[in-house]
């Protein structure tokens, strides 16, 4: 289960559709139900209406379904009274399973055939509910037949809640409504009357899919913007020309100079990073993934420079960089800036690229949030169709924490001429709202399936050949437009070892290698298990005895104490900020993340023993008082985007005094953040989404590194943390790495647990237009 996502409600769902009514507006529905009338041809052993909302509503009560789950299933069968129940209870299903992130149900054959036991446990395993769940799932189905399975789809083809879509979904086309579908569906309020949900039954693109009717419209528009953006790629007919082709293959000659040849060069691997220079090039999309320090910047870089080299008038050229957070976003600058200067050195004495007018034109990266203009309490963006982004190249860093309706935003937001460059690791956890874009997009990127005219391009313009293990003459058009870098230049001590075993799921590999890497002066890995979260505590407080150099273990300390160094008034501005930054600094070198919210192991808990700790081990020497709402040193994390304020989702800031001179008191008191090398604050008590970050979630570190990173398992084993999780947050380690579970075996009953995210998505890209 996602832990970012509560189960009870959502503060405030968006306007649309009926799913996306205020949850007030649902309930206020479902206080006006009329009853039901009984199914007219239904099967007889089907349960009564009020035996299902019943059921759901103790559902609610147990905390595995939502009150929005609920009220949608009212609101349904409020409105289409012919509707068998059993289509509230399958609404109520898909709106919980897209409260963990999925983006459909889809109807496995195990879901809808076989035993009421049989079929409860393929439900209870579907929904992530615990075993407590099973016997109520299986009683509410022993009441229909067997064959109830085939009777919900006709259900589902049937109501007029429903839209059904088919083959023109692929197209990217929404059917639209046939008169007698338009008249069925005369009651419903929301989108113009058009149903609530949407139904692609069984067909070649696999089991029947079951989505909200926003969740359906975003997976279309993404697919069919990703498809035509594929479908631009200069291949085929109106190829580059050959002269254009030599200028690419001439600079990326130099960008990426061969290493020395090994034995027999025919069968070394290519080179990757060289290779998504050339595709991304080539099109209006590049998808270029990979695990950490595999060069996903350090090739984007490389890219900028081709194209501006490559640029009819290089000077008019207007490139931007984004990510889903402020922190990544700056990563992502720094990370450019570095690698341009970088070539620009190597290339030192060669006619070259004007790269600094190239780093002059990028200027600051900044959030998707902010890049498209987001507006307060607003989900529309100032950037659309009507009001393009006016850039002709975007990098998108991290772009496995994007979001499907964030995706939509963005591939609207893009002129088609425009090249869009996601980069981003697709094993990493998925974003927090519905959807895993990235992992769709990247289905195929470790086989490669690169076709014949890909690899025809790949020699031209690279001068390398791609052996066929990397080739498919099926392979789909995204494929063609998407590389995997597969080797890491930063990552191959222990702790990219683990990071591997992990990601691979191998859990006696992970432990030989937490062994291994445990031993030592300066061990990068550590193990506490069985643990307490005292166990959390002192380790935010010391860190470990030579987790980072000797004597810095990598806790908070250095932290604390340089809280209590803040130079005298008389300092001036530019000590002081000085001094902000070197704490900002000390406070970034250390994280504790955990898999769940709630709870002693929850982010709550851990920040209240944290601050605890450190006060009682600290406060005596330094001063530091954790205590009252905000106080100096207090470390936050913005919860809520703030486009008025500046402050977006994911934000990390450290509460202090607003200046030299300022005073201590809480009015007086700044949030200070650090992007890169640029400083900025906004007074506390303006920030009224903020929560604790000593301790954070695994899911809002993505994005970040710290210098030693701990990771709490807490105890619940697979059903609080899966695969990606553990990966996500192992890679979050730059020197040293330390994991703490609560219960010995919680990490393989993650690691045998992958999540795999229900989507349309990668069914609607394996497509190849030329087929
Ligand atoms: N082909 C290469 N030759 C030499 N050094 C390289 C090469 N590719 C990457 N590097 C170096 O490896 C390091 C990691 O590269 P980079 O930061 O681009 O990786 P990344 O995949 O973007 O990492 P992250 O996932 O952390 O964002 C950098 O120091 C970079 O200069």
């Amino acid at each position: 289960m996602n832990p970012e996502r509560p189960v009870r409600g959502r503060s405030r769902p968006p306007a649309g559709d009926p799913h996306t009514l205020p949850l007030f507006a649902l309930q206020d529905e479902a206080a006006s139900l009329p009853t039901p009338a009984p199914a007219g041809d239904g099967p007889p052993a089907e349960p009564a209406p009020a035996t299902v909302l019943q059921t759901l509503a103790d559902w609610v009560a147990a905390g595995w379904l939502r009150p929005l789950d609920l009220a949608l299933a009212r609101f349904l069968l409020a409105h289409d009274p012919q509707a068998p129940p059993a289509l509230g209870l399958l609404a109520a299903w898909l709106s919980c399973l897209e409260g963990q992130g999925h983006t459909c149900l889809v109807l496995e054959p195990a879901l809808l055939e076989g035993s009421a036991a049989s079929r409860a446990e393929a439900w209870g395993a579907q929904l992530g509910w615990p075993a407590a769940a099973r016997p109520g799932l299986g009683a509410l189905l022993a009441q229909a037949p067997q064959a109830e399975g085939a009777h919900w789809l006709r259900t589902l083809a049937r109501s007029r809640c429903v839209a059904v879509e088919g083959a023109g979904a692929q197209k990217g086309t929404e059917r639209p409504e046939a008169p007698e579908a338009s008249a069925r569906t005369g009651g419903l309020a929301g989108a113009g009357g058009t149903p609530p949900l949407v139904w692609v039954p069984p067909g070649p693109q696999g089991p029947g899919r079951l989505y909200l009717r926003r969740y359906w419209q975003h997976e279309q528009a993404v697919a069919a913007a990703l498809q035509a953006r594929c479908a631009a790629a200069d291949a085929g007919p109106g190829a580059p020309s050959a002269p254009a082709l030599a200028r690419v293959r001439h600079w990326l000659d130099r960008f990426f100079p061969a290493p020395p040849a090994g034995p027999d060069p025919a069968d070394a691997e290519p080179d990757w990073q060289k290779l998504a220079c050339a595709v991304a090039w080539r099109g209006r999309l590049g998808v270029i993934t990979g695990g950490p320090g595999t060069g996903k910047t350090y090739t984007a870089a490389r890219l900028l420079a081709l194209l501006l080299a490559t640029a009819p008038d290089p000077s008019r050229l207007r490139v931007a960089l984004a990510a889903p957070t402020g922190k990544a976003a700056a990563r992502l600058k720094q990370a450019i800036d570095t690698a341009l200067a970088e070539l620009e050195r190597q290339m030192e004495g060669e006619q070259a690229p004007d790269l600094r007018l190239l780093t002059a034109r990028i200027g600051p990266a900044r959030t998707l949030h902010a890049l498209l203009g987001a507006r307060p309490d607003s989900r529309q963006f100032r950037h659309d169709a009507l009001h393009p982004l006016p850039l002709d190249v975007l990098i998108v860093d991290e772009a496995s924490m994007i979001h499907l309706e964030m995706m939509s935003a963005l591939l609207v937001a893009l002129p088609p001429q425009a090249r869009l460059i996601l980069l981003g690791d697709r094993d990493q956890l998925a974003s927090v709202e519905a959807g895993a874009v990235m992992g769709d997009l990247c289905r195929d990127a470790a086989q490669g399936r690169y076709r014949q005219e890909t690899a025809a391009f790949a020699a031209a313009a690279t001068g390398q050949r791609l052996p066929p293990v990397w080739g498919d003459e099926a392979g789909p058009d995204l494929a063609q437009q998407t590389v995997m870098l597969r080797r890491s230049r930063r990552f191959e001590g222990a702790i990219g070892q683990l990071a591997l075993a992990v990601n691979a799921g191998e859990a006696t590999r992970a432990r030989a290698v937490l062994r291994q890497g445990s031993a030592g002066p300066q061990p990068p890995l550590a193990l506490r298990e069985p643990a307490m979260p005292a166990a959390v505590a002192a380790l935010a407080l010391h860190g470990r005895p030579g987790a980072l150099e000797p004597g810095g273990g990598g806790g908070y300390r250095p932290y604390v104490d340089l809280l209590g160094q803040m130079p005298a008034g008389a300092a001036g501005l530019s000590a002081y900020e000085a001094w902000v930054k070197s704490v900002l600094r000390a406070f970034d070198r250390f994280r504790v993340l955990t898999a769940v919210r709630e709870g002693e192991w929850g982010v709550a808990g851990l920040n209240r023993l944290i601050a605890q700790h450190l006060a009682s081990a600290l406060g005596p020497t330094t001063g530091f008082r954790p205590e009252g709402g905000w106080y100096v040193g207090r470390p936050v994390m913005v919860t809520r985007n703030d486009a008025a304020l500046g402050v977006f989702n994911g934000d990390i800031g450290l509460t202090l005094p607003a200046g030299p001179a300022a005073g201590q008191g809480a009015h007086r008191l700044k949030v200070w953040l650090l992007e890169g090398e640029q400083l900025r604050s906004v007074a506390a008590s303006r920030l009224a989404h903020v929560e604790t970050a000593y301790a954070m979630t695994v899911h809002k570190s993505q994005g970040s590194e710290f210098a030693h990173t701990v990771l709490v398992l807490p105890p619940g084993g697979g059903a609080v943390a899966g695969r990606e999780l553990v990966y996500t947050g192992i890679t979050r380690a730059r020197t040293a790495f330390t994991l703490v579970a609560a219960q010995a075996g919680t990490l393989e009953e993650a690691l045998a647990r992958p999540t795999r995210r229900a989507s349309g998505l990668a069914a609607a890209l394996a497509f190849k237009a030329s087929a």
